[in-house]
Formats: structure tokens, C-alpha cells, sequence
């Protein structure tokens, strides 16, 4: 397509939100209008905005121009040819919000009316009500300044324009609407006789889409929607919304955090449930493979200086066949309860299941373990029968040293001899203690018995 010899589109610099000019860039309604008129019809538009009255003189000189949106009048057609209705608007009188002016509606003889010089309002004034005086300002602008600082108490405004400008002021009901004079179609207008524009024009126009009519009428005509939420509301909202979100963040890493920590307090818990023989209280087999590899046992192990005791209640079972298995759970209960009271040096004391417990020790050599087993042997079992229910309750007990140097100082392989020599003390009679020592050179080597 050709490029198009630029139109020329005429209006007001100061009606709002029509047509105005702001910082010397075009805007408005009919603004936004010509732009798509231009946009959809591939036509270069320039816009001439002014003084009302200078964009009436600029058509009647002629040439590719458009009026970018007026009101029909019979003195308008003389020099214009109008083109097609763009949309309706309305025109009301507003007065000053006193109540002597209040009083009478409409307009009355003598009184003075402020209205835009060249303005469609003058002359529908000065036709219909003759005896009014009008006061005509250069544009809206001017004409709401004038209200504004009390120099009129009344003019008749596009209903449209008058919002617009009054509430941009701090006091927006200062003049109010009392009487809606009249609601008429704005047309577009060209040059009276240039037919061919006047077609082009009309074709063009016919091309807009009204749902993009109805966008750009939206965006300016809701003017009260956006001008009454003041400058400050969406800040404030703004504010809102991050204070909601901090405080909410907060809130929840407070509650994961507390969560958190009782869910560490329960495992702990549970995790010492795991330890924990339920019956004494005393560590399990578990608990003992955690003691065992502790620091202190492991250098008890190098400096050849750990003794484990294997220690068996004898006849058990007898115990639970004749007082019942209540009674034997308390056996085994004070025997723990006595190992833990009166062995004060064992690094460890565990009941490994049944009637077994273990015991890790620590022992210079094997004179010291012997001391320990026979303690325990001679001294706690029976301090514990007696304490407990007044059976009298024996137990065998094999007593390991672990030597320097011991190939497999594993607690699996402290275990397997150390119950070898508590079984040969069950062999041997009961109620005894077989002392061994585990060194690189020989598994257990039987020492000694000691018959309590
Ligand atoms: N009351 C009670 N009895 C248990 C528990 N665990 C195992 N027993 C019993 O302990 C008894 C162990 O018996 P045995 O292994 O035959 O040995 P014992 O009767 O002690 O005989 P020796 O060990 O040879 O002196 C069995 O009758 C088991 O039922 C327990 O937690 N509570």
C-alpha cells in the first residue's frame, strides 16, 4: 500500500478526557480514537490541539483535515461537512454548592453563565435562552479555574469534561450538577466540500472495530473509578500484602521450628527406646554396640586394659516354673537395679536378653578383673535376692580380659568367649566365675575358678 498523505485532526488542548494536550503530548479519548482511526487504516495522523475556538478556525481554512469530534450546529455546517457519530455525550449546568444558588433550577434571565468561547454550549445559550449572559473562557481549563477561585457561580460544561476536572481538585462538590441541559451525538467533520477526504474519512472509520471503540471509551470515560482511589491506596495495599507475607512467612518458620524441635525430642526418645531394655532399664544389646564403640572403651581395648563379664542367672527357669514369670521379671529386675548401684566403675551395663547380662569393665590386669567378677558374683547376685523377693538367687559368671594385642576385638567376638567361660561356670558347678584372657596368641585361656 501507497503511504497516505498525512490528516491533519483538530480539537481542544483542554477538554478532558476528550481531547488535551499534557506536557505538549497529545491524550485523550478522541485522541486514542484517531490514533487507531490511523493504526487500522495504515493513515499517518498529526493532531492540532488548541483553543476551542482556534480548531473551528483551523477548518474553516480547509485542507486534509478532520474536526476530531464536535456537536452538530447549523452555524458549525457551514463550513463543515460532518462525517458520522462517534458517541453521544451530555451537557449539564453546574452551580456553586451555596444554598441561595441551590434554590432555582436551570437558568434564568440575567443570570451569567461561564461557558468555553466557540463552545457548542455558548451558542446553544445564547439561541435558546437569549436573556442569559454568558462568560466565555479560552477552554475548560481556564473555565473550572475560574469556578474554582468563585469568580462564576455558574457554567454549563460537557458533563463528562466537568467530572473529569473537578474531582483532579481538592474540593471536587464544590460546583454540582443541578440540570442536565442537553445529550447530543459528537460528530467527526471535515472541510465543507472536499468530498473525497469526507469518504475516505467515513470508509476509515467503518473500519474501527467497536469493541476497540469500547476499550478506549472505558479506559477515559470510568474516570471516577480511577480518580477517586487516592494516590496512596496501592502503596498502602501494596504495604499490606508484604506485611501479610512477612508476618506469614515468620509465623510458619516459628511453627517448623517448634515442630522440628519436638520432633528431634521424640526421636531422641525413641531413639533411647531402641537403646533400652524395657524390662531393667538398663542398655540392650543395641546400647551396648553403641557403648562398645566409644572412645573410652576403644582406648580401654588398645591399652589391653577392658574386661567383659558374661554373667547368667543359674536355674531360672526353675524360678519362673515355681514363683512365676512376674516373680522372675523381678528378679531380673533388682539384679540390674544392684549391678547399676554397685558397680559404679562398669562402662557398661546391658542385659542382653533372658536371664544374660553383660558387663564391660575396666581391669588393670586379670587379678583386677577376678576382683570385680568375684564382687559381683559374691556380693551383688545375692544382695540382689535378698533385697528383691528373699529367694536366694546364684549366678555363673565368665570373666574375659582382652589382651593388647587381640586379633578380633570385636564386641561379636568378646561376647562369643566370654559366654564360652560363663558356660564352663555353669559346667563346673554354678555360682562361680571362670576368668580367661583374649590375647594374639590363643583364643581364652582358662585361668581360674572362684566358687562363691
Ligand atoms: N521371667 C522372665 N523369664 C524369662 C525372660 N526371658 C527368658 N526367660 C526365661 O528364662 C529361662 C532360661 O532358662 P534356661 O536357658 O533353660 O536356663 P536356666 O534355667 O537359667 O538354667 P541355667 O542357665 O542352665 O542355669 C527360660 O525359662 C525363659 O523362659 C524374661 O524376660 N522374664
Amino acid at each position: 500500500e501507497t503511504d497516505k498523505d498525512t490528516i491533519i485532526v483538530t480539537n481542544s488542548h483542554s477538554w478532558k478526557p476528550f481531547a488535551f494536550s499534557e506536557n505538549g503530548i497529545p491524550k485523550g479519548l478522541l485522541v486514542d480514537y484517531w490514533k487507531l482511526f490511523s493504526e487500522i487504516n495504515n493513515t499517518p495522523v498529526e493532531f492540532a490541539l488548541s483553543d476551542w475556538n482556534d480548531s473551528l478556525i483551523a477548518m474553516q481554512e480547509g485542507g486534509r483535515k478532520v474536526h476530531g469530534g464536535l456537536l452538530y450546529s447549523e452555524s458549525r455546517d457551514e463550513y463543515l461537512d460532518y462525517v458520522l457519530p462517534l458517541f453521544e455525550i451530555s451537557t449539564t449546568l453546574y452551580v456553586v454548592n451555596d444554598s441561595e444558588e441551590l434554590k432555582t433550577q436551570g437558568v434564568l434571565p440575567g443570570m451569567v453563565v461561564g461557558v468555553v468561547r466557540g463552545g457548542y454550549e455558548e451558542e446553544f445559550l445564547k439561541t435558546r435562552y437569549p436573556l442569559v449572559s454568558t462568560m466565555g473562557f479560552d477552554n475548560n481549563a481556564a473555565l473550572i479555574q475560574a469556578a474554582r477561585e468563585g469568580k462564576i457561580k455558574r457554567m454549563l460544561v460537557d458533563t463528562q469534561v466537568a467530572t473529569y476536572y473537578l474531582l483532579q481538585q481538592d474540593n471536587p462538590n464544590r460546583f454540582v450538577p443541578i440540570d442536565r441541559m442537553y445529550q447530543k451525538m459528537l460528530y467527526a467533520a471535515v472541510p465543507a466540500g472536499n468530498e473525497l477526504l469526507l469518504q475516505e474519512v467515513e470508509s476509515g472509520i467503518k473500519n474501527i472495530p467497536p469493541h476497540e471503540i469500547d476499550r478506549i471509551k472505558q479506559k477515559w470515560l470510568n474516570t471516577s473509578k480511577t480518580t477517586q482511589i487516592p494516590d496512596w491506596f496501592w502503596p498502602l495495599v501494596g504495604s499490606v500484602l508484604f506485611l501479610g507475607t512477612v508476618s506469614y512467612i515468620i509465623l510458619l518458620k516459628q511453627a517448623v521450628h517448634r515442630k522440628t524441635r519436638a520432633l528431634k525430642a521424640l526421636n531422641s526418645k525413641l531413639e533411647e527406646y531402641a537403646f533400652t531394655d524395657s524390662l531393667t532399664g538398663l542398655m540392650n544389646r543395641r546400647g551396648l554396640d553403641r557403648n562398645f564403640a566409644s572412645k573410652r572403651v576403644n582406648s580401654m581395648l588398645k591399652r589391653g586394659q577392658l574386661g567383659v563379664l558374661m554373667l547368667d542367672v543359674d536355674h531360672f527357669k526353675q524360678i519362673n516354673d515355681k514363683y512365676g514369670h512376674l516373680k522372675g521379671d523381678e528378679v531380673l529386675n533388682n539384679l540390674g537395679r544392684a549391678l547399676n548401684n554397685y558397680l559404679r566403675e562398669a562402662v557398661a551395663i546391658s542385659r542382653l536378653g533372658g536371664e544374660e547380662f553383660c558387663l564391660l569393665v575396666p581391669a588393670e590386669d586379670l587379678h583386677d578383673l577376678e576382683v570385680n567378677a568375684d564382687y559381683v558374683c559374691r556380693f551383688i547376685v545375692p544382695q540382689a535376692s535378698q533385697e528383691g523377693i528373699g529367694l536366694s538367687v546364684t549366678a555363673s559368671v565368665g570373666a574375659l580380659l582382652v589382651d593388647k594385642g587381640c586379633k578380633d576385638p570385636s564386641l561379636e567376638a568378646l561376647l562369643h568367649h566370654a559366654d564360652r567361660l560363663m558356660y564352663q561356670a555353669k559346667e563346673n558347678g554354678r555360682n562361680r566365675v571362670t576368668l580367661g584372657s583374649l590375647s594374639n596368641q590363643q583364643h581364652h585361656r582358662y585361668t581360674n575358678q572362684i566358687s562363691a
